[in-house]
């Protein structure tokens, strides 16, 4: 990919995860910086990854060409004053907040800014991240590709046309990963009550959970639900476990939990 002079206001989990996955890649590690007001993430990272750290916001601001924008989306206003101190022509803006829209970030960065607004999720840290973007009328091509490329370093990507759609991208792959993990904690649980100690049921539940994301990933061609019926052999265990999933009402669940998701994305929109 291009590389560019970029920096990352905000140094927590997020950034660490996509600065790891350009380093890994070759991207040179002189070109990026993150600014953060704690020392000791920003340390872990120039020793782990050899970039330039700051706590100086609009130092690291005004020398980059690319910011990515990653605080948490409440502190979003306080910084975008922050770095309207600064001369933000010419810059290309990454948001990877949840919830805020273009039109919010542009107020608060006090132009309209090419900016691509993404919405990334953690497993991004061992490069198998899943990001949905969007981008901006001011993103030119050379900037769309970048950011594409970007979040290609730490996983998989998709473009979305209505911005809109950013908000079902985080309820099915930015906040998702938080879904699978409760289930396998309710899972683990059981696994204990039935007499297993707690590392050989987290073994038990990892190693099938692991086993079956390669199956979905190796039989793209297989629908989901006919993956299901290979394992669930007529009259047998899985079809009772099964039967009890739909009978209460799984299927209503999950998408009343994901429709919550968006939702929350929507009220972040107009709180923060
Ligand atoms: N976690 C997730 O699964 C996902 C998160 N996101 C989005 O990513 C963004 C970051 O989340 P995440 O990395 O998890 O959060 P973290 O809390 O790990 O990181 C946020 C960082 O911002 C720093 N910070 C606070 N105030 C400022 C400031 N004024 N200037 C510069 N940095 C500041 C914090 O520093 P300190 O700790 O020193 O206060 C912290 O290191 C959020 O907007 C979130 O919506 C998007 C997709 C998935
Ligand atoms: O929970 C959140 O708001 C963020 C966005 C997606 C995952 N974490």
């Amino acid at each position: 990919m291009q590389h560019r002079k970029i920096t990352f206001v905000g140094a927590g989990n997020m950034s660490r995860s996509i600065i790891s996955g350009m380093v890994k890649s070759g991207y040179p590690a002189e070109l990026i910086t993150a600014s953060n007001p704690s020392m000791p993430k920003l340390e872990a990272l120039q020793r782990d990854f050899a970039i330039q750290i700051t706590q100086d916001n609009l130092q690291a601001v005004a020398n980059a060409e690319v910011v990515v924008l990653a605080v948490k989306p409440q502190l979003m206003a306080q910084v975008g004053e922050q770095l309207q101190q600064t001369n933000l022509d010419g810059k290309l803006f990454i948001s990877i907040a949840a919830g805020l829209p273009v039109s919010r970030l542009q107020a608060m960065l006090g132009g309209q800014y090419p900016l691509v607004r993404t919405m990334p999720n953690t497993p991004s840290a061992l490069g198998l991240g899943m990001t949905g973007l969007y981008a901006n009328s001011q993103v030119n091509a050379p900037d769309r590709t970048f950011a594409g490329d970007l979040l290609g370093q730490v996983g998989k990507t998709a473009w979305v046309e209505k911005e809109s759609m950013l908000d079902a991208v985080t309820a099915a792959a930015g906040s998702s990963p938080a879904y699978f993990f409760l289930f396998l904690e309710a899972m683990q649980d059981t696994a204990m009550q039935m007499g297993f100690d707690k590392d050989t049921a987290r073994l038990l539940v990892e190693q099938a959970m692991l086993g079956a994301a390669h199956m979905v990933c190796h039989n793209s061609d297989l629908e989901l639900s006919t993956l299901r019926a290979q394992v669930t052999s007529k009259g047998g265990t899985t079809a009772a476990a099964i039967e009890q999933f739909e009978q209460q009402g799984l299927r209503e669940l999950v998408n009343n939990a994901m429709q919550a998701a968006v939702n929350r994305a929507g009220e972040m929109s107009k709180v923060f």
